[in-house]
């Protein structure tokens, strides 16, 4: 269904040659140091990946979402944090931004990404990660600003990104105007104001840093408000539709990971023997490998169909079940090809401990599973499916 054009053959056949050129000999560096690998966001960003699917009228390249994730699953399959870096250098904030935004606010965001920034979006909130539309970050009108006041947490890259894009409800004169999106450039705003705040150590993919963010009356010019056309009213359901885009480019980083682990593991199960034979004549872990290859395709499948779909963005639905599908693959084919090696894959000189690592959170990032399922199911009955408490006596009120 997804035959790749000979164009995107060309585009992966380049992302795989830098990926495992530059990013796979440093991907375990990476983790053991938790830096962030400046050095190799300078060669994507030269090798032309970052920014890809800007307009050309701003200096991209004007490409789909559907050569974005085959760069990005290149790029995990080599190194979990040069995948996710691919991912909101060309989904996400930047995708809002391009679609929604004004030409000031693109070209704006287009020259940092394009010259090596990887943006970073704030929308979860310590009281709201699941429950996103629950946040409670501010922004007051007040002359020509916004002040903005709050906190957000698990923002990946906080302190190493310049462009960020802030979910905010929008206040003026006090009245709630609904929800809107804030661009803040870090190296511009006075550092008590965009406060970066403790880094959440993780357990993957530990080569960007997660943090809490502060907002302490935080001032933005309100020209750098990103209101999609539908209105502030709308502007939850409408960024939250932008933000499709990076799920399913998170998608994608799992089904890298996995990939790489399933590879790795096939070769190894070709050279270990035991029982005076290479394992790879046992029956018990062929039909393993046979299942995760199976699982493998039908997550690459379903993320190509997801990130083709849509008008802007990726269909909400699709994007959803693409990720539910990858992250959950993904767990399972990591997990698999550790069991492969036996001791070996437990022990930390083996790269397979790590591909488990870095697998874990894309059931928990982007939306959760559960959330995930939810949504899907939302849209098979047809049905609005409120999550709080009161939220069906509400819909039954007349
Ligand atoms: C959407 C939720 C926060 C649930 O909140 P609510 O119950 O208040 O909201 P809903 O009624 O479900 O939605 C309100 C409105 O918005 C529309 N909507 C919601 N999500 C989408 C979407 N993905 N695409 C398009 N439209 C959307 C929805 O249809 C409603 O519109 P109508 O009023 O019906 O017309 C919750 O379900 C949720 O999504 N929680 C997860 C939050 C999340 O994904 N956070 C990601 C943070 S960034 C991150 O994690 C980065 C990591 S990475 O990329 O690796
Ligand atoms: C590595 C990493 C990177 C991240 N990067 C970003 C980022 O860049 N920007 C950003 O804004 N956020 C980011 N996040 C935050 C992420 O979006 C949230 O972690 C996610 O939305 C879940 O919120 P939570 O962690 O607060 O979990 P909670 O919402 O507290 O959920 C806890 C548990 O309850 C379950 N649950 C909650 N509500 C329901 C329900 N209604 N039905 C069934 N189960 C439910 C969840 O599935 C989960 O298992 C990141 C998170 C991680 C781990």
């Amino acid at each position: 269904m997804y035959e790749l054009t000979k164009e995107q053959f060309d585009l992966q056949a380049r992302a795989r040659e830098l990926a495992q050129t530059a990013f796979a000999p440093t991907a375990a560096e990476t983790d053991r140091t938790e830096q962030y690998p400046w050095d190799n966001i300078a060669k994507l960003r030269d090798a032309g990946f970052m920014g890809m699917t800007l307009p050309k009228r701003a200096g991209g390249k004007g490409m789909s979402y559907l050569d974005a994730v085959i760069v990005v699953e290149e790029m995990a399959k080599a190194c979990a944090t040069m995948g996710r870096i691919t991912v909101e250098a060309n989904m996400g904030a930047i995708g809002a931004i391009a679609t929604y935004g004004t030409p000031e606010q693109l070209n704006m965001a287009a020259e940092l990404v394009l010259g090596g920034d990887k943006p970073a979006i704030c929308i979860s909130e310590p009281h709201a990660g699941s429950a996103a539309s629950e946040m409670t970050t501010r922004a007051d009108r007040k002359g020509d600003e916004y002040i903005l006041n709050g906190e957000k947490y698990w923002i990946t890259g906080g302190g190493v990104s310049n462009l960020h894009l802030i979910f905010a409800r929008v206040f003026d004169d006090g009245v709630d105007q609904g929800v809107g999106a804030f661009i803040c450039v870090r190296d511009r705003t006075p550092a008590d104001q965009l406060v970066i705040g403790r880094r959440l150590y993780a357990m993957g993919v530990r080569g960007i840093p997660e943090t809490h963010l502060e907002f302490r009356n935080l001032r933005v010019h309100k020209s750098m408000l990103v209101v999609p056309p539908g209105g502030l009213k709308r502007g939850f359901a409408s960024l939250m539709n932008a933000y499709n885009a990076q799920r399913v480019g998170a998608g994608t980083v799992a089904l890298g990971i996995a990939q790489g682990a399933f590879e790795e593991g096939m070769a190894y199960l070709k050279t270990r023997e035991q029982f005076g034979r290479p394992i790879a004549e046992f029956q018990g872990l062929q039909w393993m490998l046979a299942d995760m290859s199976t699982q493998l395709e039908a997550a690459r499948l379903m993320l190509r169909h997801a990130a083709a779909s849509g008008e802007h963005f990726p269909d909400i639905d699709k994007a959803a079940r693409a990720k539910i599908m990858a992250a959950e693959t993904a767990n399972k084919v990591t997990n698999d090809a550790l069991q492969f090696y036996g001791s070996s894959g437990y022990g930390r000189h083996n790269p397979m401990e790590r591909h488990v690592r870095d697998a874990r959170m894309f059931t928990i990032a982007g939306g959760t599973a559960q959330i995930l399922r939810t949504q899907v199911a939302s849209r098979l009955l047809n049905m609005k499916l409120p999550q709080t408490r009161d939220g069906y006596a509400a819909q039954a009120k007349p």
